[in-house]
């Protein structure tokens, strides 16, 4: 692990709603090719995380450098260069309703690649069979697809423009259990596969043992501690030791890693 590169930096991240501070002096780094896992209790800013990362939200203090740059000081055609490289999974999915799966996934290949529609169609089925949906989903409205196709179509456009790094937003969430299995064996075979990175937010204990290269706790508005999932479980506070050491959290375990 010692070569590892740093994809993205977080320093010193302040972010505060009002009176509501969610993240004081948070430090976090993403390296290329991992699979980091980012937990915490509910309302501890896991998604203000993301979304200050992707530049979704300008943080009150502190700094985020994606590839050795700060998004928010960049020239328009710059960042927008660098926000190519980022492929982002929102909570729920977020595809356009109107459009089907095939041009969901095609739209930003012909906003930002410049692909004419019909070429943008075509490497939509690419992406869409990446991410393990069958042939004839493209041609559905996500209102017709179930949570997991939900899921898939949208890691299928996440994925549209080849970036280098991924945001997953509880990508797991309503799945049920083989479906979310599945979810782990995919994810893991796009980052073998790929070197895909993936940074995820997540509440999925089974997730953490089968896919996290390392986990991240939020808590007291900060990064408590990130490391690999065994030292993390080892890891002394309360709150990590009932997560990873509760009942769920010892089941989870042991269906991973046997007893
Ligand atoms: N745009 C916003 N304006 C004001 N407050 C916000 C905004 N976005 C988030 N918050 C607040 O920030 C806090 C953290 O929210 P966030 O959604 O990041 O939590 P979370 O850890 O992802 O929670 P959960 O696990 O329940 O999804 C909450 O108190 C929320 O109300």
């Amino acid at each position: 692990m010692s070569e590892r590169q740093t994809l993205i930096e977080v320093r010193g991240l302040c972010n505060r709603f009002g009176r509501n501070s969610v993240h004081e002096n948070l430090d976090l780094d993403l390296y290329r090719g991992e699979i980091l896992g980012v937990v915490g209790g509910s309302g501890t800013g896991k998604s203000v995380l993301l979304r200050s990362i992707v530049g979704l939200i300008r943080p009150s203090e502190g700094e985020v450098r994606l590839f050795g740059q700060n998004l928010l000081t960049l020239p328009a055609a710059e960042r927008s260069r660098l926000e190519q490289r980022m492929g982002v999974l929102f909570q729920g999915g977020a595809l356009f309703s109107s459009l089907t799966v095939r041009e969901n996934v095609a739209l930003p290949l012909i906003e930002h690649a410049g692909l004419s529609r019909k070429d943008a169609e075509e490497l939509a089925e690419v992406k869409l069979a990446l991410s393990g949906l069958a042939a004839h989903a493209g041609d559905l409205y996500p209102a017709s697809l179930s949570g997991g196709m939900v899921k898939r179509a949208s890691l299928a456009r996440a994925l549209a423009l080849d970036p280098d790094v991924v945001f997953l937003d509880e990508p797991t969430a309503g799945l049920d259990p083989i479906g979310a299995a599945d979810f782990d064996q995919l994810l893991l075979t796009l980052r073998n596969a790929l070197g895909l990175t993936v940074f995820m937010v997540t509440h999925d204990l089974d997730s953490l043992w089968t896919a996290c290269d390392r986990i991240a706790v939020l808590s007291q508005k900060r990064v408590l501690v990130a490391d690999t999932p065994e030292r993390v479980a080892d890891y002394d506070n309360p709150w990590i030791q009932n997560y990873f050491n509760g009942p769920r959290g010892r089941a989870a375990y042991r269906a991973v890693n046997g007893s």
